[in-house]
């Protein structure tokens, strides 16, 4: 199995990469885990208190259980990988089974910022684009699909995403093997990583 990590900062188009990396692959040899699917599950505190919760720190992620779902995948044996609600701002009752797959991608800010899940993977990727960019994405998104409102995302951008941008997720660039620069959609770039994986898959 070749397990593909990529990470960078919120809005640098890393769920977008990704898509248009699988997009023309065949179906059933590529599966993709997304760190979103890993938040700690926060059914025990209200909305509010949620709303309060730092989502860009690594302590809100579950990365024991991320970690052991990727060596079940690696041991050939299916997971029940969560559903995270970001509107809901927890995890779902339901999951969904993923089957192992010759390809595995794994994305999400804080992808290489763990040294163990890092390990894990055999090309670390890092997507990036300009804070700017990102913010004005940011906030189209999550206005649009994610229910937050002008004023909580500038709020959680100040206070927790920008913060903790720059103490873990910028850093962990150093330990990419490739930087995708996603200023613009950047088609040769994701052609690369394609050919790539289908040098494995064939
Ligand atoms: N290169 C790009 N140029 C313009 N918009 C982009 C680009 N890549 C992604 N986007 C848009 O930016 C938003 C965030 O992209 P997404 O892939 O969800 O980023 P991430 O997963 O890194 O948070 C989406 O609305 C997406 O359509
Ligand atoms: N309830 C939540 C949980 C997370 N976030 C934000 O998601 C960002 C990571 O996802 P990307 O798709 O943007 O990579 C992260 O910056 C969290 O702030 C949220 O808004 N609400």
């Amino acid at each position: 199995m070749l397990v593909i990590g990529i990470a960078g900062g919120t809005g640098c188009g890393k769920t977008t990469v990704v898509n248009q990396i699988v997009e023309e692959l065949p179906q059933n040899e590529v599966g993709v885990i997304s760190q979103d699917s890993y938040y700690h599950d926060l059914a025990h505190l209200t909305k509010e208190e949620r709303g309060k919760v730092n989502f860009d720190h690594p302590n809100s992620i579950d990365f024991d259980l991320m970690i052991a779902h990727l060596e079940e995948l690696r041991n050939g044996k299916p997971i029940e990988k969560p559903i995270y609600s970001f509107v809901e701002e927890t995890r779902l009752d339901d999951t969904i089974t993923v089957h192992p797959r010759k390809v595995i991608i794994v994305e999400g800010i804080l992808v290489l910022s763990n040294p163990k899940l890092r390990e894990m993977f055999d090309i670390k990727i890092y997507v990036h684009a300009d804070s700017d960019e990102r913010l004005i994405r940011r906030l189209q998104r999550d206005i649009k699909e994610r229910g937050h409102d002008l004023e909580k995302v500038l709020h959680r951008y100040q206070t927790a995403v920008k913060p903790m941008h720059q103490q873990f997720i910028e850093p962990s660039k150093e330990f990419a093997d490739l930087i995708i620069p996603n200023n613009h959609y950047n088609t040769v770039a994701v052609d690369m990583v394609r050919t790539i994986i289908n040098e494995n898959l064939g």
